[in-house]
């Protein structure tokens, strides 16, 4: 499923007309949708807030067609009718053909169900002083609250509230979702998200969310005929005598998401991965920390894997060791997780390296503010790699392509799921998927895994080894 930002939904909108379908019957299609939903839920009386844009004209249509169809209905416009749009002012036309009322500001509150038809898709910058007033308003009355095609308030771009936003229990949206429909805050106003489709032009676009149809096209194939080597070999390196755990969970993901041959190697001594999980090869420097002279010895393991995993667990006193790696080992898929961050400040990666921030990481390595998915596909056009940026919503970009994964949720907060899931990352790499897909493939299946077991355990028992234990169920799912 793709997804669009506002001017991908404006030039959709002409190409849409250009090709002979008018303005209103887009308009028609887009108001008989919310008509049925809302007719679906027995209304008594509906009133729509009616800004002087098309958004307008969505809510003023759906209005007049409840009102055809005998459901008490008014419109309350907030403008003049010259201020309105070519789209608005037709509506309002063919309303008053329809004898719809249009009612004053003191009746608003007299209603079952408020139609939000403010500002869809043209809000430009912070909401006017007068306009968060009425939104305020509307917040604080006590009935069913549906936004037409995305909440007043919220940039379709981002899913920032431009100053205040109307919380609505029913979004309706057409044809594509919006950045702004899948990002955080937004997602608190929202409610519940319908989709429905309108004529418009089809398109391919860059950014996709990640659904199981995708995961299950990039899912590498197991064959009879094969042997470990089949399945390539990732290495890890991770943990100090700091943080032991990080690299015991970063194996364990590698191990279990099928890679041929998982070796770990940590500075310290965490012999109890053996116990755990005797199938992983491991080795210990017995150290403290891992140290740039430190890859003499391991050089060889290294050159065996296909795919190295590096950072989880090493601390800050390892970033030298980290830029050996990394300029090293120029022809191996490296994902660079944590710790391993603080190398690459000011430094040109490569195709073949995935990182992997939290927000808080971010600023391991850039002094650049980066939050929306614009300035996450410019970091990743500049340090020319792949990112999978971990915040609520995951976004996962090489620059020209943009996926975003939104199945997670608190019950992932936790330490040590991003060890996890770096093992995850690594071991679908060693496969012999590239590190977009192995990207996609891991959060979706750590996340749709703890989605399902947090209904039964709750958000606050999970833990990552629980995740993993449970992982074979979504697994199975996808072959
Ligand atoms: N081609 C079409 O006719 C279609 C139109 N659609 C609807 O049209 C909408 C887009 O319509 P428009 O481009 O006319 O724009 P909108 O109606 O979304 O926004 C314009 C309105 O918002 C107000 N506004 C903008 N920024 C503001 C701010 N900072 N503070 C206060 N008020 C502000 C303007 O004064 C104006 O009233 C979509 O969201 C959707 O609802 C869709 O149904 C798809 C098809
Ligand atoms: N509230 C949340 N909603 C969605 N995803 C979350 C949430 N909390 C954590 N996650 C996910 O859990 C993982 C945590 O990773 P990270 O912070 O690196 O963990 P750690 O370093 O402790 O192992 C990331 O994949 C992140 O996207
Ligand atoms: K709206």
């Amino acid at each position: 499923m793709y997804i669009l930002d506002s001017e991908e939904i404006k030039r959709t909108d002409l190409k849409t007309i250009q090709t002979g379908i008018k303005e209103e019957t887009l308009m028609e299609q887009a108001a008989f949708s919310i008509y049925q939903i809302i007719k679906d839920l027995n209304p008594k009386k509906v009133i729509a807030i009616c800004g002087t844009g098309n958004n307008g004209g969505d809510a003023l249509a759906t209005i007049r067609l409840l009102k055809n169809f005998g459901i008490k209905a008014d419109a309350y416009l907030n403008g003049t009718y010259e201020k309105c749009s070519l789209g608005m002012k037709k509506q309002i036309e063919i309303a008053k053909n329809y004898n719809v009322n249009f009612v004053g500001i003191e009746s608003i509150g007299d209603y079952d169900i408020i139609i939000d038809g403010l500002i869809g898709n043209g809000l430009k910058g912070e909401l006017r002083e007068d306009t968060k007033i009425l939104i305020d308003k509307l917040n604080n009355i006590n009935c069913k609250k549906i936004s037409v095609d995305i909440p007043s308030g919220i940039c379709s771009d981002t899913g920032e509230i431009m100053g205040d936003a109307f919380k609505a229990d029913i979004t309706i949206t057409f044809g594509y979702l919006k950045i702004g429909h899948i990002m955080y805050p937004a997602i608190d106003y929202i409610g519940n998200l319908k989709l429905v489709e309108l004529s418009f032009f089809k398109e391919r676009y860059t950014r996709k969310l990640v659904n199981e149809e995708q995961v299950k096209n990039f899912f590498p194939l197991r064959k009879e005929n094969s042997n470990k080597f089949t399945y390539g070999k990732v290495c890890i390196l991770a943990g100090s005598v700091q943080y032991p755990g990080a690299s015991v969970l970063t194996a364990l993901g590698a191990i279990k998401s099928g890679a041929g041959m998982v070796q770990l190697i940590t500075p310290n001594r965490t012999e109890s991965i053996i116990n755990i999980e005797p199938s992983v090869i491991y080795r210990s420097l017995d150290k403290d920390y891992f140290e740039k002279e430190d890859l003499e010895i391991i050089n060889k393991d290294l050159k065996a894997a296909n795919t190295i995993i590096i950072g989880p667990g090493i601390t800050k006193n390892s970033i030298e060791f980290v830029n050996e790696i990394i300029d090293n080992y120029t022809e191996k898929k490296i994902i660079l997780d944590a710790d391993a961050l603080y190398a690459i400040k000011n430094k040109k990666l490569r195709k073949n390296i995935l990182i992997t921030p939290h927000p808080g990481e971010i600023k391991k390595f850039t002094d650049q503010k980066i939050k929306t998915v614009y300035e996450i596909e410019e970091l990743s056009k500049n340090l020319n790699c792949n990112i999978l940026y971990k915040n609520s919503t995951n976004i996962i970009t090489d620059s020209q392509n943009t996926y975003f994964n939104v199945l997670g949720g608190s019950f992932l907060s936790k330490g040590g799921t991003g060890d996890l899931l770096s093992g995850l990352i690594g071991g679908f790499s060693a496969q012999g998927c590239n590190l977009m897909e192995s990207s996609i493939i891991s959060t979706y299946i750590l996340y749709k895994t703890g989605r399902k077991l947090q209904e039964e355990y709750t958000s606050n028992y999970m833990t990552p080894i629980l995740i993993l234990n449970n992982i074979y169920k979504t697994i199975k799912e996808l072959i």
